[in-house]
């Protein structure tokens, strides 16, 4: 196959099936899950509570192992946890001995270990402004919200610039307000640095808000990507100029109805496109 075709991220046939209390393999969570994913491009994974998506996401930050199948990322096959890849998880999993400004400089320092003390403290200053914490650098987790907090966990995931972020569900416990004043910073922030994502969601809206692709998973077991949605909206949108989008109201019916009936579905085509029509 020709190398310069491949896309950034390639997951290929991967399966995870564990073992019974017999011991014998039980039956696959999931199974000939296979997509890509471009450089640049932000793909949010949707489907019902324990399908595997959080495992796939594992697998990808390199600490979980598929029972079969391989993902290889910027052509290189995945074989543990690295700096390549940032993960942000659904609570934050902060340092809590450390400041929002101390923990962003951890990822940093281990990033850079040739980086002066000077170098690493502008560096990690500027992703906690990025994300809005310019003026919390010497607090503590315990003397921030929850929202800020997510916010660390985000700055902290994005200084380390890694070729790859990966998102559980980041902004599943917080507030409505708090959650869509960060989707806007995030979708600014990936705007801006044209960073590679991908994301676990249960929110179809914030799907949209995000995402240029929406992969959507049947229920498992023998869970697959039984559709694959383009969100061909302007890159520039954001939550306010979501709902004037013609576009908008048919994938997020098209989401909704999938969510109700077909992820239940099993061999739902697979990979239809649907803005194809
Ligand atoms: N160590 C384990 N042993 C056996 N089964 C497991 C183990 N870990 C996870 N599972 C099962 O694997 C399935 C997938 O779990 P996973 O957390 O990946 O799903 P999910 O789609 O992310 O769910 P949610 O949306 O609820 O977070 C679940 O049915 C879960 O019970």
């Amino acid at each position: 196959m020709n190398t310069m075709n491949r896309p950034f991220l390639e997951i290929q046939s991967l399966a995870k099936r564990y073992p019974q209390r017999d011991g014998k393999p039980g039956a696959p969570v999931f199974e000939d899950v296979s997509f890509g994913i471009g450089r640049g491009e932000f793909v949010c994974v949707i489907g019902h509570s324990g399908c595997g998506k959080t495992t796939i996401l594992n697998i990808l930050a390199g600490i979980d192992h598929a029972s079969d199948g391989i993902v290889i990322m910027d052509g290189r096959e995945i074989a543990g946890p690295s700096l390549e890849r940032g993960v942000v998880f659904q609570s934050h999993a902060l340092l809590p001995w450390l400041t929002a400004l101390q923990n962003v400089e951890f990822g940093v320092r281990s990033r850079w270990p040739d980086y002066s003390r000077e170098q690493i403290r502008m560096h990690s200053e500027r992703y906690l402004a990025m994300v809005g914490l310019g003026h919390a650098l010497h607090k503590k987790p315990s003397e921030l919200s929850g929202g800020m907090k997510q916010r660390v966990g985000i700055a902290r995931a994005f200084a380390i610039q890694p070729k790859m972020l990966l998102l559980d569900e980041p902004f599943g416990a917080l507030d409505a307000l708090t959650r869509g004043t960060i989707q806007d910073e995030l979708r600014a922030i990936v705007n801006e640095t044209q960073q590679t994502v991908f994301m676990i969601t249960h929110d179809v809206d914030e799907a949209i808000l995000l995402s240029d692709r929406i992969l959507l998973m049947s229920a498992g077991p023998y869970a697959r990507i039984a559709d694959t949605v383009t969100v061909d909206l302007p890159r520039d949108r954001t939550r306010a100029s979501l709902h004037h989008e013609p576009r908008y109201y048919d994938i997020r019916n098209h989401l909704v109805d999938f969510l109700v009936d077909k992820a239940h579905d099993k061999g739902s085509s697979p990979n239809k496109e649907i803005l194809a029509s």
